[in-house]
């Protein structure tokens, strides 16, 4: 079954673009992921750690048949395949790829918590998935405007 994801993806060491580059680049090669939604590209100030250089910020819409614990591990090897190395744990990162959304579905495991604990309390994560958001919300009102002008009983629909 399709299910729709939202990632994170950060970067504040390097060539930060094109970390971000490299990292959609290796989503969009997976053969069982597809991207539907890339945001713009934003400019943060780190929280957290503060005393460490800005980061970039996108969030990007995923489909895919994996579970979730798959796309962790999908994560975690972009991560090191990009050069990610763990100095501490809040610390500067060449890349970084939090699962924010998986589908409706929760988790809270050592390994996985979903929805991402702390997305609902950071502008870095909520105005880019905003963004991606909106864009289906927009597609959204348009079926509905049509729906609507069509005037036709929903029940008539055969499912
Ligand atoms: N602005 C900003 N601050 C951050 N602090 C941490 S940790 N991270 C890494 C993601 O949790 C970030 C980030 O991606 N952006």
């Amino acid at each position: 079954m399709m299910t729709t994801a939202y990632l994170s993806i950060g970067t504040n060491i390097g060539e930060r673009e094109q970390n971000l580059q490299d990292a959609v680049k290796l989503l969009i090669a997976h053969k069982t992921i597809s991207v539907t939604a890339i945001s713009s590209i934003y400019e943060t100030a780190a929280v957290g750690y503060t005393d460490q250089a800005d980061f970039l910020n996108i969030a990007v819409a995923l489909e895919m048949e994996l579970d979730a614990y798959e796309l962790l591990a999908e994560c975690q090897k972009i991560e090191n395949d990009l050069g990610r190395v763990r100095e501490f744990r809040w610390g500067p990162r060449i890349i970084d790829l939090d699962i924010l959304l998986y589908g409706q579905q929760q988790y809270e495991t050592e390994k996985l918590i979903i929805p991402h604990p702390r997305m609902y309390e950071r502008a870095f994560v909520l105005v880019p998935l905003e963004e991606i958001m909106t864009q289906n919300y927009d597609m959204l009102v348009g079926v509905q405007k049509a729906l609507h002008a069509l005037d036709i009983e929903k029940e008539g629909v055969n499912l």
